[in-house]
């Protein structure tokens, strides 16, 4: 069973990927990824080790060739003139000129971005009293990644591609970075994908969601619809499983003691929640596909790709026309 949302008009993709798959000689790093992420949202992207999100980063910024299928970033090709100036990526390398001074990275942004905001960039490095004068070398390693971050946000991009990019900021920096970055979702419509192994802290800035798994598309699409697709029913000790029929058990685990145990549903049919069973938290519902990677898929209808066809024809009309 799938919530029902109201027919509205299909927004602008951001992302969208149809049949996508890399591999490499050990094998198929992603495989038969079709998804599409509107744009406007704020994407966790979530799975295990090696599960293929950086791949899937990759090829969304040109730096990775797909085996199999395609993808578009609003429209346009990875590696376009017009893919590359709308999209930021960030990752945990950050690759930053440790001579130049910070003055002289940010000066370099403006130089390459026809829609550098210097405002915006001065204000992310001064927020953590970072001297303009220094030099990159000299920085911690948090400090590397506000200017990195001043690099992105400054770039103004569309779409902002985020590879575990604050793994090491100290816990109020992470905060107050996240804010930024859901403070430009809102205020400029900015798409962000963001992988992270942060459930909690995914919780609080996300409304949109990937999970891959063994190179595989899990879940995709709006958190609360997601949510709402499955129930949490918390079993007493001894006590029969109350669903059955058309609802598909995820996962069963051990619940919030007393002998209890949680088990995490899909939906077939609506449930009344109250008593045993709640819709999941986001991070209830991540670790309950986290710990079952073999769950069929759920893709959301309002994450499902159009047609590889019509983008095809689209690129070839383009060839023509140009
Ligand atoms: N250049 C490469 N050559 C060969 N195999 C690769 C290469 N890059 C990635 N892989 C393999 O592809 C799979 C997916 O890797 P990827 O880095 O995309 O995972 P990930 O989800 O980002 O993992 P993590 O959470 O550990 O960062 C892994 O099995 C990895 O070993």
């Amino acid at each position: 069973m799938y919530p029902q949302a109201a027919p509205h008009r299909r927004s602008e993709s951001a992302i969208e990927a149809y049949g996508l798959g890399k591999k490499y000689r050990r094998g198929w790093a992603l495989r038969d990824v079709s998804f599409r992420l509107p744009a406007g949202r704020v994407c966790g992207l979530v799975g295990p080790n090696g599960a293929g999100k950086s791949t899937l980063m990759g090829l969304a910024t040109d730096m990775i060739r797909p085996t199999a299928g395609a993808l578009r970033i609003f429209g346009a090709a990875p590696g376009s003139a017009e893919a590359v100036m709308r999209t930021a990526f960030l990752t945990q390398e950050k690759p930053l000129f440790r001579r130049f001074t910070v003055a002289e990275t940010l000066r370099l942004g403006r130089e390459l971005n026809p829609r550098w905001d210097q405002r915006v960039a001065e204000e992310l490095v001064r927020a953590g009293h970072v001297p303009l004068e220094a030099k990159i070398g000299t920085l911690s390693g948090g400090q590397r990644t506000r200017v990195a971050f001043a690099l992105a946000f400054g770039k103004r991009p569309d779409l902002l591609i985020l590879d575990e990019p604050m793994a090491d900021l100290d816990p109020l920096v992470r905060r107050e970075l996240m804010a930024t970055l859901t403070a430009a979702a809102a205020e400029r419509g900015t798409t962000v994908l963001i992988s992270s192994h942060m459930l909690a802290e995914l919780e609080h800035i996300c409304d949109y969601l990937v999970v891959v798994a063994n190179g595989g598309l899990r879940l995709a699409g709006e958190v609360n619809e997601l949510r709402a697709a499955h129930a949490l029913f918390a079993v007493p000790p001894g006590a029969s499983l109350p669903v059955g029929g058309p609802h598909q058990v995820i996962e069963s685990e051990p619940h919030g003691g007393a002998g209890r145990t949680g088990v995490l549903v899909r939906l077939g049919a609506p449930v009344p929640y109250g008593g045993q069973a709640e819709p999941p938290t986001l991070e209830e519902l991540l670790l309950a596909y986290l710990r079952s990677p073999d769950a069929p898929p759920l893709i959301a209808p309002g994450a499902r790709p159009g047609d590889i066809h019509d983008v095809i024809t689209r690129d070839r009309q383009k060839a023509v026309t140009a």
